[in-house]
């Protein structure tokens, strides 16, 4: 079975009410539709009545069983929202006319349906930008309190048959941390780790990647680097990782044992962790668009409760796909 199909297969075992804060986008209509087809949901579509109306219409699905409308202009919910918002915000000093503005934002609305138990996960992103679904998570949900910080992956499902004989992989950050520090970088792998184990039940064996492998190079940004695996392992001892890697010695087996000889994972890592931001998106991208990889992300971890963001390039099938992730972590 696909990785994908087993996520979803995996996800409809225990069914969670995920609500998405572009109801009025067709992809995320059309993914809502197949997730509840592959026995996911209940969904709640967020937006326009009249436009997400139109959607159904359209795809032949009003009064489809498992899927429901709130539209922030006109639900018996806004209002009560916007009292959270305030209480959630006061501190930094907002006031009551933000607070009753604020709720009637989807994204802001999906958001706290979860804070408020009204729904066990959140996707958006289809349509806003990333900087607008994280902030709405950050400040809505806020993060775990056992977290160091919020930060997010791509799960990368490779192409069939691809000659490493890989299936999945886990990127990290490739979405939301700009230009982490070391202990921010370890945390992130930390996280990403974890990752591994809950969503592709894989041991994870991680790299911390760089221009440079073993010291080929001096930089600071490669003594970054090696200063975060001191961090990792200090923090997690039994966690196989190694660093600082070349993407090639970490993923090809023949230039990991000629770049990094005796490194427990270079070669065979299954967990990437890119320095920077910069880093991590393009390089997504890449594998995503030359590489032939189904990327599903940004996914976010170190929030108190699960909400995840799309790419704007997204398909209805990846919306389909983060619904069922968004499933999973909501069963943890
Ligand atoms: C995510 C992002 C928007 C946060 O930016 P920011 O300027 O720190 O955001 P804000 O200051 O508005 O943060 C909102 C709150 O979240 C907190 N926060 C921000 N980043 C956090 C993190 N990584 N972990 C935990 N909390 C975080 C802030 O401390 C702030 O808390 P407060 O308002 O209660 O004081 C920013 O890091 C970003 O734009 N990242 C890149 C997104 C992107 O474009 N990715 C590429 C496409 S995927
Ligand atoms: C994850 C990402 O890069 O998102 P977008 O393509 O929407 O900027």
């Amino acid at each position: 079975m696909s990785v994908l199909r087993d996520l979803q297969s995996r996800a409809a075992a225990r069914p969670a009410h995920i609500v998405l804060s572009e109801g009025h986008d067709q992809r995320v209509v059309a993914g809502a539709l197949a997730a509840l087809d592959a026995g996911l949901g209940p969904i709640t579509l967020v937006g326009p009545y009249a436009e997400v109306t139109a959607h159904l219409v359209k795809a032949n699905a009003v009064g489809r069983v498992g899927l429901h409308i709130e539209d922030p202009e006109t639900s018996s919910r806004t209002a009560g929202y916007a009292a959270l918002y305030l209480d959630l915000r006061k501190h930094k000093g907002v006031s009551e006319d933000v607070a009753a503005l604020q709720a009637h934002d989807p994204l802001v609305f999906a958001a706290l349906m979860v804070r408020n138990g009204d729904a066990e996960g959140t996707v958006g992103g289809a349509v806003a930008t990333t900087s607008e679904t994280v902030r709405a998570a950050l400040m809505m949900i806020g993060k775990a309190p056992d977290a160091a910080l919020v930060s997010s992956f791509f799960l990368m499902a490779l192409p069939a048959n691809h000659p490493s004989g890989r299936t999945a992989m886990i990127f990290g950050d490739c979405g939301l941390v700009i230009d982490p520090d070391a202990a921010e970088l370890a945390a992130i792998a930390a996280a990403c780790a974890t990752s591994c184990v809950q969503l592709l039940g894989d041991t994870p064996k991680v790299a911390l990647l760089s221009f440079s492998t073993k010291g080929s190079a001096r930089h600071e940004r490669v003594t970054k680097v090696t200063d975060a695996l001191a961090i990792l392992q200090a923090d997690h001892p039994k966690l196989s990782a190694d660093g600082e890697l070349q993407f090639d010695a970490a993923f090809v087996p023949d230039v990991g044992a000629s770049k990094a000889p005796g490194s427990p994972i270079a070669g065979h890592a299954n967990v990437l962790i890119f320095p920077n931001l910069d880093a991590g998106n393009i390089g997504y991208k890449i594998a995503q668009r030359i590489g032939g990889c189904n990327a599903i992300g940004p996914i976010l971890q170190g929030l108190a409760k699960p909400a995840n963001d799309l790419s704007r390039g997204c398909t209805a099938t990846d919306v389909t796909n983060m619904i069922a992730v968004t499933t999973l972590q909501a069963a943890k």
